[in-house]
C-alpha cells in the first residue's frame, strides 16, 4: 500500500447550503498500484480511516450570495483535496474497470462495465484573439465573485462589468498583444487534460477528461453538456489552482452548483470536488524540483533570493469574507522552502501580490514595490517563482518576464531568473492523476433542495424595494469625484 494520503475531497453535496458549516470529509488512501480503481469505487469505505483522518473544515458556498462568509476556512488545515465551443479532442469512451494494464487486476469486470469516470478540469480561460479582450472581461468581471457587490448593487453587476471591461480593455489588449495576440491558457488546458488522461490510464483508470473554463471557451456549461452525452456515471473536479480562492475555485464551483441544482441526471451524478491541492508532496516536490533546477544557472546560487509572486487578491476577500488564500499561500511557500531546505538549499526568500486591478487593498507587500526594495537593499541575484497558477500565461509572459525583469534589472538586481510554470511537468501530472484516484470513493451525489436564502431573493416586493433604494445610493456613489478619480488612477 502506498503511503497514506492527506488529500480530502468534498462532494458537491457538500457545497450546497447557504452558510458555511462544519462538516467532515471522508479522506481516502491511495490504491495499490496494479489494481483496477473500479474495486475502489465498489468498496467506497476502503481507506476512511478516522485515524487518517485530518481536522478539516467544509466550505459551503451559496449560489446566490456571493457575499458568503468563508472565516471558519481561515486557518483551518483544509485539504480539500456565457458564451459558447466545445472541447472535443480530448474524448475517450472508456469505462472504469476495462482498463488492465496491471499484472494484478483481479477484480471481474461484468460489474462496473457500465460505469465511466469523468474528470473535470476548471480554469479561468484567456482570450484567444485581442477582438476576445473586451468581451473575456466583460464576463470577467460581471462574475460576482470578482466584483463583490453588495446585495443591495447586485443590479449593477452587468453595467458596472460593461463599463469596466471597455475601459481596461486598451490595457489588457497591450498585454495580450506582447505575448503573440492571445493567452495560451486553452492550448496548455488542453495538453494538461492530455496527460492527465494518459496518467490516469497508466494507473489503470480510464476517464474522460473535461475542460471548463470560467470566462472563455471551452466555458464549463458546454463541458457539462459533454459530461452528460457522454452519459459520465462518477465525476472528480478538478480546480486547475493550487490554492483556493473565492475569486478562482470559489467562483467555479458556484457555477456548477447551479448548474447541477436544476438538471435531474447531475443532480444524482456522484461528484468529487478537489477544492484545493498546494499541499500535496506530489506538487510540493515538481516545484522545488523547477526552483533548483533554475537556481542552478545563476553563478553563485546559494547568493539567489528566491521571489515567490503570487496573484493578488482584495484584503476584503481575506479579512471581511474569510478567503483561506493568503493561509494557504503562506502554507504552500514555506512547505515548499521546507522541501528545499530537506535538500540542502537554505536560501532566503519572500513572497509578495502581482497583479492588483481597481481603486481598493489588495494583498501586499506588491510585488512591485517589494522587488524596488531588494534591489535597494543590495540584492543581486533574484529567482521569481509564479505561485498561484499551473500554467503559462498573461501575467508569467508578460507581467513578470517583462514588467517586473525590468523593474528589477533598473532596481539594480543584476541577475534575474524566473522559474516556468509546472504546465505538463511529469511528476505533477502523475500526482493529479493520484489526487483523482483518491478523490474517487468520495463521490456523492449532489443534494437537490434550493437553500432559504436562494428563494428570498426571488420575492418580487423585495426585489423592487432593493432596485429602488439600490439605484439612488448607486447615482450618489458613482458620481463622487474621489471614485471617478480613483477609477481613473487604477483601472487604465
Ligand atoms: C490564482 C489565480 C488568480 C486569482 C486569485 C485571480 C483573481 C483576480 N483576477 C482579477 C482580474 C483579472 N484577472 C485576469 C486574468 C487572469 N487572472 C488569472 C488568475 C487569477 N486571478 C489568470 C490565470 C488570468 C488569465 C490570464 C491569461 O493568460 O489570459 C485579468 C485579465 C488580464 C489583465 O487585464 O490583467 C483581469 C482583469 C481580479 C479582479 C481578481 C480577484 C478579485
Ligand atoms: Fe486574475
Amino acid at each position: 500500500m502506498e503511503a497514506a494520503s492527506l488529500s480530502g475531497v468534498l462532494s458537491l453535496s457538500k457545497l450546497s447550503g447557504s452558510n458555511l458549516r462544519n462538516s467532515d470529509y471522508r479522506f481516502s488512501r491511495s490504491i495499490p498500484r496494479g489494481r483496477c480503481v473500479a474495486s475502489v469505487s465498489r468498496h467506497s469505505s476502503e481507506g476512511s480511516n478516522d485515524v487518517d483522518k485530518p481536522s478539516s473544515k467544509a466550505l459551503v458556498i451559496s449560489s446566490s450570495d456571493s457575499n458568503t462568509n468563508y472565516s471558519a476556512l481561515k486557518g483551518a488545515n483544509l485539504s480539500c483535496g456565457s458564451n459558447q465551443k466545445r472541447n472535443v479532442n480530448l474524448q475517450t469512451n472508456c469505462a472504469v474497470g476495462v482498463c488492465t494494464f496491471g499484472e494484478n487486476v483481479v477484480e471481474s469486470h461484468a460489474h462496473v462495465a457500465e460505469e465511466k469516470l469523468g474528470v473535470l478540469l476548471l480554469n479561468l480561460g484567456g482570450p484567444e484573439t485581442l477582438n476576445d479582450v473586451q468581451p473575456f472581461l466583460y464576463n470577467l468581471f460581471a462574475d460576482p465573485d470578482i466584483i463583490r457587490l453588495p446585495r443591495l448593487f447586485k443590479f449593477l453587476q452587468r453595467p458596472l462589468a460593461k463599463l469596466i471591461s471597455v475601459l481596461r480593455a486598451p490595457k489588457s489588449k497591450e498585454g495580450y498583444a506582447a505575448i503573440g495576440g492571445g493567452s495560451p491558457l486553452r492550448k496548455i488546458t488542453d495538453e494538461q487534460a492530455h496527460a492527465l488522461r494518459m496518467a490516469l490510464e497508466a494507473k489503470n483508470v480510464c476517464a474522460n477528461v473535461y475542460v471548463g473554463m470560467r470566462y472563455w471557451y471551452p466555458f464549463t456549461e458546454e463541458a457539462i453538456e459533454q459530461i452528460k452525452r457522454d452519459r459520465i456515471t462518477k465525476l472528480v473536479v478538478l480546480p486547475l489552482y493550487p490554492q483556493f480562492s473565492i475569486s478562482t475555485t470559489g467562483s467555479s464551483i458556484r457555477v456548477l452548483q447551479s448548474i447541477f441544482r436544476e438538471d435531474a441526471y447531475l443532480s444524482r451524478l456522484p461528484v468529487s470536488v478537489i477544492l484545493s491541492w498546494y499541499q500535496r508532496q506530489g506538487y510540493i516536490r515538481s516545484m522545488a524540483d523547477l526552483i533548483e533546477k533554475e537556481l542552478g544557472r545563476f553563478p553563485k546560487p546559494e547568493e539567489v533570493m528566491i521571489f515567490f509572486s503570487a496573484h493578488g487578491v482584495p484584503v476584503s476577500y481575506v479579512e471581511d469574507a474569510g478567503d483561506p488564500y493568503k493561509d494557504q499561500m503562506e502554507e504552500c511557500i514555506y512547505l515548499i522552502m521546507q522541501e528545499l531546505k530537506a535538500r540542502g538549499i537554505g536560501n532566503d526568500h519572500k513572497l509578495a501580490y502581482q497583479s492588483r486591478v481597481g481603486p481598493v487593498q489588495w494583498l501586499k507587500p506588491y510585488t512591485d514595490e517589494v522587488l524596488v526594495e531588494l534591489g535597494q537593499k543590495g540584492v543581486k541575484s533574484l529567482l521569481a517563482v509564479p505561485i498561484s497558477f499551473v500554467s503559462e500565461h498573461i501575467e508569467t509572459l508578460e507581467e513578470i518576464d517583462m514588467e517586473y525583469k525590468d523593474l528589477a534589472l533598473e532596481s539594480g538586481i543584476e541577475n534575474w531568473g524566473r522559474v516556468p510554470a509546472l504546465g505538463c511537468t511529469s511528476s505533477f501530472i502523475t500526482d493529479l492523476a493520484d489526487a483523482v484516484v483518491e478523490a474517487l470513493p468520495s463521490a456523492q451525489a449532489m443534494s437537490t433542495s434550493r437553500d432559504t436564502a436562494e428563494e428570498a431573493e426571488y420575492d418580487p416586493l423585495n426585489y423592487l424595494v432593493k432596485l429602488f433604494f439600490g439605484s439612488i445610493l448607486a447615482f450618489i456613489l458613482l458620481l463622487t469625484p474621489k471614485v471617478l478619480l480613483a477609477f481613473r488612477n487604477h483601472l487604465f
